[in-house]
């Protein structure tokens, strides 16, 4: 079985960056959507992924962006993947010429296969469930809703924890799992006991699935 892959969101300060390098996290999520209580602007995205050791990747997040606002970020951190978190299409997606994540608002009824066929340049579709505001709900959707196989690789999120995400992670086998408020004290503020008992929880799903579980 895959070591899933974990992304922490919603960082802004470096003392949870650290924390989540620490933990054992692939990506940190920086939202770059001034409506968000974790918003960062750009030049504070640079000082925050300026501590990424290798191999820990930054990822940008946006909703419905002013093209200008997403050259910025890519001008300012190069190795910036891009998650679009809004309305976009896949035109908007694909113009960047980067590697990216497509959320999809995992509201019932909602035609997961027909998504991902459209968004078949994204890296992964990150399932989230359907909330007001776009993101970073704390809300869980219905796992079950989900189809036997997904065309692209899945990045599970939406009101993960170190309490529910073995059970997601066993469920839904996806290649990466994405959490914000589930290690947080207060929005856009980490608790980095939280982000290492989600990534160790992480570990031990793994463990679980490889074993047979
Ligand atoms: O995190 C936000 O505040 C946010 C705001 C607007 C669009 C997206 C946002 N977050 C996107 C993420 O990838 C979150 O990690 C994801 O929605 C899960 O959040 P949570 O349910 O709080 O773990």
């Amino acid at each position: 079985m895959n070591r899933t892959r974990i992304k922490i969101c919603g960082l802004t300060r470096e003392a949870d960056v650290d924390a989540a390098v620490q933990a054992g996290a692939d990506a940190i999520g920086l939202v770059l959507y001034d409506k968000s209580p974790r918003a960062v602007t750009v030049a504070r995205a640079v000082e925050l992924a300026r501590r990424l050791p290798p191999f820990v990747t930054p990822v940008g997040l946006f909703v419905n962006a002013e093209a200008a606002d997403i050259e910025a970020a890519l001008q300012a951190i190069p190795t910036l993947t891009l998650q679009f978190h809004g309305d976009e299409s896949p035109e908007d997606c694909e113009r960047w010429n980067r590697p990216y994540l497509r959320a999809a608002r995992m509201a019932p009824g909602f035609d997961l296969l027909d998504f991902a066929h459209r968004f078949s340049s994204a890296q992964a579709v990150l399932l989230d469930a359907f909330v007001d505001g776009y993101g970073g709900g704390g809300k869980v959707f219905d796992w079950s809703l989900l189809p036997p196989s997904v065309p692209s690789p899945v990045v599970l999120s939406g009101g993960l924890s170190a309490a529910n995400v073995i059970d997601g992670v066993l469920k839904v086998r996806p290649w990466a799992v994405d959490v914000s408020s589930g290690v947080e004290v207060a929005k856009g503020l980490k608790d980095a006991d939280k982000i290492r008992h989600f990534c160790d929880a992480v570990r031990q799903a793994d463990q679980q699935g490889s074993s047979g579980h």
